[in-house]
């Protein structure tokens, strides 16, 4: 009988070519997910070792914009079981459904999603999962964080989106979602049956309707080691890119840091996530708390939002406005011109919001204004970079100068983070530790980013990075002490980062022909 055998002379580096150009000969992005689930299915380290010789050309792919139409689709391209689905039905036994997880006391980072609010894509239910599973993707490439030591996590509560009820193929339970007394009591077992199965594991809470994300937050965030990349990462990396933006604007005005004036247009988890961490910091700059939030307003569809609005939910009370009493303002330009920004942040999902009119309008109030579109996936974002570039800015601030697009997304930090409290294992995630991150990724810039007035470091240099936001998260949970890992302690700045640099997971290099050479 003739057993199967890898040819003798398939070195590894040449199958990674031939991954490679079948990877690359696949001309629509979904097709080239299928093919590098499939890939990560047969061989994961060949897939890593691919994702981290080429990220730029291939986390689009795995992450967002891909993902998204990964989840639309999941139900209907699903090939093999992958990451965990925990189900409304397993109610009462969940701590037996995770204890069915290979290697539990490996387990570091989870990322749960109860796929309610995917991106900007709304309630998917049971398809969200691979957005749990590329954020994973993500802390492996980035932090070098070890596979096995990842759970991608899907709650499967239902769904409240009909297309998937009626569709035959959905892979979820066929059922509304839960009530909300139903599902605090499921999220209430659940999250104690993972941190008595994976006593070291760092939860980070992704992409829940908005009001469970905060509800969920402030409910486990100091029983748990958690975290709510919407609210808590998108805040840290905004922030970041707001440093480094009021930076280049204010060598046009002058004007400090703390005396900004921020339109956030959008208040969902992601806008009120980064308002309020935005606050927190102009706060530890010294502003009073009342003139910081003084400096804030909030958009949502209905317009300017203001504290007499009848109904309004819980999470927009805090930055109503209580000094408007005109007629309801909600023309974005009309709200522009009586707030007279300096930042206009979108985080509302409206594709092209932000039309030439406001754009208009914000270059007039300010020499150069900052902007952020950060509706996701690209598709939903409130303006193109190109119209932006071409929108009637002052002539002397563009010229011929070359401008790059960057994009401020919380795969900047989340890695870092996770990182650095695995290595400190601190009790919590605090505030101050998200504002370090932050602060961290913001002084990264190198000489030449500098120079190419970028807002965001390079993402190929996202291992540097991610070392540095550790350190800094590692320092902050000391300070405040948090940290378990006293050993840590002990170390110098230099030496740290060299052993969380050391800790990283590298996919093996060894040539393929040696393993076949032991069949
Ligand atoms: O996943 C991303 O690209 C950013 C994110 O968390 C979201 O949009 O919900
Ligand atoms: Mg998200």
């Amino acid at each position: 009988m003739s057993v199967a055998r890898f040819p003798p002379y398939l070195a590894n580096t040449d199958h990674h070519q031939r991954c490679l150009a079948q990877f690359r000969s696949k001309s629509v992005a979904l097709e080239k997910y299928i093919y590098l689930d499939g890939l990560k299915g047969r061989d994961a380290n060949l897939f890593y070792e691919m994702l981290l010789g080429n990220m730029s050309e291939i986390i689009p792919i795995l992450y967002t914009p891909t993902v998204g139409e990964a989840c639309v689709q999941y139900s209907h391209i699903w090939r093999r079981p992958e990451g965990l689905y925990v189900s409304i039905e397993d109610k009462g036994r969940i701590r037996d459904v995770l204890a069915s997880w290979p290697n539990a006391d490996e387990g570091r980072i989870a990322v749960v999603t109860d796929g309610s609010r995917i991106l900007g894509l709304g309630d998917l239910g049971a398809n969200g999962l691979p957005i749990s599973i590329g954020k994973l993707d993500l802390y492996v490439a980035g932090a070098g964080i070890k596979p096995s030591s990842t759970i991608p996590i899907c709650l499967d509560l239902g769904t409240n989106t009909q297309r998937y009820l009626d569709d035959p193929l959905y892979i979820g339970v066929r059922r509304l979602r839960p009530t909300t007394e139903e599902m605090d009591a499921f999220m209430d077992e659940f999250m104690q049956a993972m941190s008595d199965v994976f006593p070291k594991l760092l939860v980070q809470f992704e992409d829940f309707s908005t009001d469970n994300a905060f509800r969920y937050l402030d409910r486990y965030r100091y029983r748990y080691r958690v975290f709510n990349d919407d609210i808590q990462g998108t805040g840290s990396v905004i922030l970041s890119g707001f440093i480094n933006a009021a930076r280049l604007s204010s060598g046009a005005s002058g004007r400090p840091l703390s005396d900004h004036r921020i339109l956030f247009f959008g208040a969902g988890s992601a806008g009120i996530g980064v308002a309020k961490q935005l606050l927190s910091f102009f706060t530890r700059l010294g502003v009073p708390l009342e003139e910081a939030k003084s400096r804030i307003y909030t958009v949502d569809t209905k317009g300017l939002i203001t504290a007499d609005r009848k109904g309004l939910q819980e999470h927009k009370k805090f930055f109503a406005r209580t000094d408007y009493d005109g007629p309801p303002l909600t023309k974005l330009v009309d709200i522009i011109r009586h707030v007279k920004p300096t930042a206009l942040l979108g985080l509302s999902t409206l594709k092209n919001a932000f039309t030439e009119d406001v754009v208009t309008a914000m270059s007039a109030l300010n020499a150069r204004p900052i902007l952020f579109p950060l509706s996701n996936p690209i598709h939903l974002s409130e303006l193109e970079y190109a119209d932006a570039i071409a929108c009637p800015y002052d002539p002397i601030t563009h010229g011929d100068t070359r401008h790059e697009p960057g994009q401020g997304n919380n795969m900047y930090i989340f890695p870092g983070i996770g990182l650095g409290a695995i290595l400190s294992r601190t009790r919590h995630i605090s505030d101050g530790m998200i504002e370090q991150a932050a602060v961290a990724l913001a002084s990264s810039l190198d000489a030449e980013e500098h120079a190419s007035g970028l807002v965001y470091p390079r993402l190929g240099r996202i291992r540097a990075l991610s070392a540095r936001i550790a350190l800094a998260v590692v320092r902050q949970a000391q300070k405040e002490g948090l940290d378990a890992n006293r050993y840590l302690r002990t170390l110098a700045d230099e030496d740290l980062l060299g052993l969380i640099q050391d800790k990283m997971w590298q996919p093996r290099t060894t040539r393929r022909a040696v393993s076949a050479a032991r069949l």
